[in-house]
């Protein structure tokens, strides 16, 4: 970073978001605060191993900010206008982010001795407040995100085994405390490796995606689908006993068997047929029991002959 003996433009400092509103005596005393620099493409102006004691707001040129490495996607771009560092300049932590300049930058800085100054300006100080409430809504978003994501199968977009352990304590807890059923169904697409040897591979996921957008359509906003793991989907049904669940599944193996071609992006594609195994918790039943029992039911339903539902 290069610093340059220069004034700072008042102007330019009035039209800064952090500086919007506030009256022009504050103005000039924090434009003689300021300092005016220029950093070049790929310099790193904010790093979480380096202690930072600046504010700095943007003039021209663009930074960029990354979460995790230098290496990760970009989270975000910091455009003119806006400012970086707020939250270590206040905390006078190390920063939570890197930010580099992605174009040629210009930028003003204020070192954190001069916080006071700041405070002076209520209106400065409301501005502050609004953007850190920024920040806090954009992190607990990506915790949400980073959350669903690793609660989600990523080729057909179902939960996935993570979500069924977390799902299920919940569903078991709330069926054995209002004394209602709760049945799991197992569910295996049929001489799977077969169809992948003759379409590919790719034509095999294009099938694992519709079997779970033809299962996923039909269910409850109460039930749970889950890919447990490749070809093979768990899908938890509370409130149901076995002989309801049985309709459910019986209808949902008519309803793939249904599907004679689907369309897809590398051309339409034959239909699958799938097997089910039912089973419906009894008392002190851990998730492994269930699916011990669903599993061997399944394994029936595959030995005679696929395309059907065992108890
Ligand atoms: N395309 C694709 N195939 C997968 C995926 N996960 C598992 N498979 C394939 O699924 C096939 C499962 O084969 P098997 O366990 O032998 O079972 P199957 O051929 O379906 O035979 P049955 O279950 O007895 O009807 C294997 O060839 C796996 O490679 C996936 O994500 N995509």
């Amino acid at each position: 970073m290069k610093l340059l003996q220069q004034p700072v433009d008042l102007l330019q400092l009035s039209q800064m978001r952090l500086m919007q509103h506030v009256d022009i005596g504050h103005l000039r005393m924090l434009a003689d605060r300021f300092e005016l620099c220029e950093m070049a493409v790929d310099e790193v102006l904010l790093s979480p191993r380096s202690v930072n004691r600046f504010l700095y707001l943007l003039l021209e040129g663009q930074l960029t900010v990354y979460l995790d490495t230098l290496d990760s996607p970009a989270l975000r771009l910091i455009e003119p206008c806006e400012c970086a560092g707020e939250v270590s300049f206040i905390d006078r932590l190390p920063p939570p982010t890197y930010v580099v300049a992605s174009q040629p930058s210009r930028l003003l800085r204020l070192h954190s001795r001069d916080f006071a100054c700041l405070t002076t300006s209520p209106r400065l100080m409301r501005n502050l407040v609004g953007l850190l409430c920024e920040r806090v809504r954009l992190s607990d978003r990506l915790i949400i995100d980073s959350e669903h994501n690793a609660n989600v199968d990523m080729l057909t977009g179902v939960f996935n085994r993570r979500w069924l352990e977390h799902i299920f304590e919940r569903e078991r807890a709330r069926c054995a405390f209002s004394q209602l059923p709760l049945c799991l169904l197992m569910l295996d697409v049929d001489h799977f490796k077969a169809y992948n040897d003759k379409y590919g591979h790719l034509a095999g996921d294009h099938a694992l995606l519709m079997v779970a957008r033809t299962l996923g359509g039909q269910l409850r906003p109460k039930d749970s689908l889950i890919r447990f793991g490749g070809e093979e989907f768990v899908i938890l049904l509370p409130e149901l006993d076995t002989a309801e669940a049985r309709l459910i599944g019986e209808r949902l193996l008519r309803s793939i068997e249904q599907v004679s071609t689907f369309d897809t992006a590398i051309g339409a594609l034959p239909g699958v047929t799938v097997s089910i195994g039912l089973a419906q918790m009894q008392a002190d039943d851990e998730l492994t029991n269930l699916i011990d029992r669903a599993d061997k039911a399944l394994y029936q339903a595959k030995q005679q002959g696929r395309n059907r539902l065992c108890v």
